[in-house]
């Protein structure tokens, strides 16, 4: 994949993942430029959290390497590194009492000085991010108390207070309704339109198709195929990656995969 002369936010080389003794893919390669998204798609247990972590510095890869801008993981500074990606994993462990707020001044944290205070500039931009998602009425409320959908918003917004470059974000649907999962993918899609940079994990191939600029698809076989959105999502290769058959529909210029 390659994204002309734009900056680079994330890049790998020669990718290949294994876990235990399986193969969870092939080598690759891939360029994220600024004002882009990435999609992974693929079935149940293909690797997709895997590569999003190895992309998010969280594990090395077994082949191959990964640069976060100019530089690979290891050349970066813990806090720098959170200042330039954030990563929206998959479950959020609440063990505490907190406030909503408090939960979403977290994101906060790799851009305190020395002594770690939030300042009100800190406190200003978690209200906003809440009021973005929905969420100022909730501000005050313990975090244990919140739906399933509520709290994944609450982590949502916690990012945008992290105000990273490069959002990777996994399933960031999981749990929403039809309106939030629209709403939050229009919001990184204008996010990438500012000219950040969006990774995200998908199980909807329609959301990936809209939402979309390059695809990484995994078959969960070790096979992958990586390219723009229009070369991946194919009938043919969405059917042999999910083992099912699915079928490509055009409705009003919109292209709708449908499984039979
Ligand atoms: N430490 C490990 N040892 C062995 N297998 C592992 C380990 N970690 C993950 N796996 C396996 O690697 C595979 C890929 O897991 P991963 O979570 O990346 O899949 P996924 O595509 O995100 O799946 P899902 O769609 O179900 O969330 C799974 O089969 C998982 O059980």
């Amino acid at each position: 994949m390659s994204t002309g002369g734009s900056s680079i936010l994330l890049a790998a080389d020669g990718l290949a993942l294994k876990v235990g003794e399986r193969w969870l893919c092939c080598e690759f390669s891939l360029r994220l430029a600024a004002g882009e998204c990435l999609v992974l798609l693929g079935p149940n247990g293909a690797g997709k959290t895997t590569l999003l972590h190895t992309l998010a510095g969280l594990r090395a890869p077994t082949v191959g390497a990964v640069r976060l801008g100019a530089r690979p993981y290891a050349d970066w500074d813990s806090l720098a590194a959170a200042r330039f990606r954030g990563l929206l994993a998959q479950q959020q462990p609440d063990h505490f009492s907190a406030s909503v707020l408090q939960t979403a001044l977290i994101g906060r944290h790799p851009h305190l000085g020395r002594w770690g205070w939030e300042s009100a500039d800190d406190v200003a931009i978690a209200q906003a991010a809440l009021a973005e998602l929905g969420l100022a009425d909730l501000a005050a409320r313990d975090i244990l108390s919140l739906s399933g959908g509520e709290r994944q918003r609450v982590s949502i917004a916690a990012l945008l207070t992290q105000a990273p470059q490069l959002l990777l974000l996994d399933e960031p649907t999981n749990h929403l309704d039809l309106h939030y999962q629209i709403a939050v993918l229009e919001l990184f899609a204008r996010l990438k339109r500012e000219g950040r940079g969006v990774v995200m994990v998908l199980h909807d191939i329609n959301l990936a198709t809209r939402f979309a600029d390059q695809v990484i698809l995994l078959d969960g076989r070790g096979g992958v195929v990586a390219g723009s959105r229009d070369e991946v999502l194919q009938a043919a290769r969405l059917s042999h990656a999910f083992d099912h058959p699915i079928r490509r529909v055009d409705i009003d210029g919109r292209v709708i995969f449908l499984p039979d």
